[in-house]
């Protein structure tokens, strides 16, 4: 009798988004028992918290008391330390840690992950440099020789953990992965789409953040809602630009999928990286000091993204086709006056 072998999957990544998604996956695999192994690895970059690590607590208190307090996880889902261990025997791998940090853990993969692995990145950021720009998918697959899909939404973790109904967006080129995505990630309250254009969604999730910090420096200055919405919808044609200009094959229709317009409505209003961008407007701290005041370890993706965005622009003379892009780098970074945000684009 030749016996079905159940996926393995490791959650690579941990924090506010990773513990709200294993919390999902976690329970999902319970349902789909000849599919998927009971248990659900998920790497933690290892910290202290209260003087004990912080995956002893995890395994322990089945919650993340750092970055999801007051969310209990699956039993299932057990925290490890080490990268490698954490990834031993997997078959699928979910990639869901802030863009700064990918690379490293690429390089330590490197070499170590098998070829019929499949991956999916719930990552909003891009590869970004005055060299060029590669999709953070597409960097997972060259360096470890497996397909990734990807999955981007309007999905505020918190919100996501309270099982508070929503919708996200499963970007998969091979309808056989998108399928078994949806299996993996989909709940009533948690309601998948899936579609082709994963270049678009990847986009869309790492590019609303620059647009979310735009609405927080509207918010900031207390323009209101009206010059809100106008900064969003520029937002969003840009948005659209920059994914049909530098890539090929990005679709309109992604822009209306939850994660192009549903995402920015959402995080244009509840983000960090809006509530981040107003305080830089009201308190006047540099946005390094606010992200560590603020976000108790969390990390905002906008503003990097933004500085990411205006080298590669800059080093091809571009910034003037996107001026709203190129005004929340100019704030951020340059010193230029908040009130630019609504002068210059
Ligand atoms: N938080 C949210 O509401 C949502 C976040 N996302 C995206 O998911 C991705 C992950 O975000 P979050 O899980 O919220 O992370 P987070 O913003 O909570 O960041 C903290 C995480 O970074 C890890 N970390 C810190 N230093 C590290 C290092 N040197 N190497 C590796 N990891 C390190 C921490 O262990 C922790 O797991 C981001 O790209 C974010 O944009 C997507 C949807 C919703
Ligand atoms: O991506 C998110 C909602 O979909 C979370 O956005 P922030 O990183 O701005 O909180």
């Amino acid at each position: 009798m030749v016996t079905k072998t159940v996926e393995r999957i490791t959650i690579i990544g941990s924090g506010n988004w990773g513990s709200a998604i294993a919390k999902i996956i976690g329970n999902n695999v319970l349902d789909h028992p000849d599919t998927f192994e009971r248990t659900v690895r998920m790497w933690v970059f290892q910290e202290q918290y209260n003087g004990e690590n912080l995956t002893d607590i995890i395994n322990r208190e089945h919650e993340n008391v750092k970055y999801l307090p007051g969310i209990k996880l699956p039993e299932n889902v057990y925290a490890e330390p080490d990268l490698l261990k954490a990834c031993e025997n997997s078959n699928i791998l979910v990639f869901v840690l802030p863009h700064q940090f990918i690379q490293g853990v690429c390089q330590k993969l490197h070499g170590v992950v098998s070829s019929n692995c499949k991956a999916i990145s719930l990552i909003k950021g891009l590869d970004i440099s005055e060299q060029g720009i590669s999709l953070i998918s597409e960097d997972i697959s060259q360096q470890l020789g497996i397909n990734c899909a990807v999955l981007s939404g309007a999905n505020i973790a918190n919100e996501v953990a309270q099982e508070k109904f929503c919708e996200t967006t499963i970007g998969a080129t091979s309808p056989a992965d998108g399928e078994f995505f949806y299996k993996m990630f989909h709940t009533p309250y948690f309601r998948v789409n899936v579609v082709q254009d994963k270049v678009g969604v990847e986009l869309c999730g790492a590019l609303k953040n620059v647009v979310a910090v735009a609405a927080g420096l509207v918010d900031g200055l207390a323009l209101g809602d009206n010059t809100k919405a106008a900064i969003i919808r520029r937002g969003l044609l840009e948005m659209r630009k920059f994914g049909q200009t530098f890539f090929k094959g990005v679709q309109n229709e992604t822009f209306f999928e939850s994660c192009g317009v549903a995402d920015l409505i959402t995080t244009c209003s509840g983000g960090r990286n809006r509530k981040v961008a107003a305080a830089f407007v009201t308190s006047g701290k540099p946005i390094d000091q606010l992200e560590a005041e603020l976000l108790n370890g969390q990390k905002l993706q906008g503003t990097s993204t933004a500085q990411e965005v205006n080298e590669f622009l800059t080093a091809r003379n571009m910034t003037q086709g996107f001026p709203l892009f190129t005004t929340v780098y100019r704030i951020i970074y340059e010193g230029e006056p908040c009130t630019k945000i609504v002068q210059d684009v």
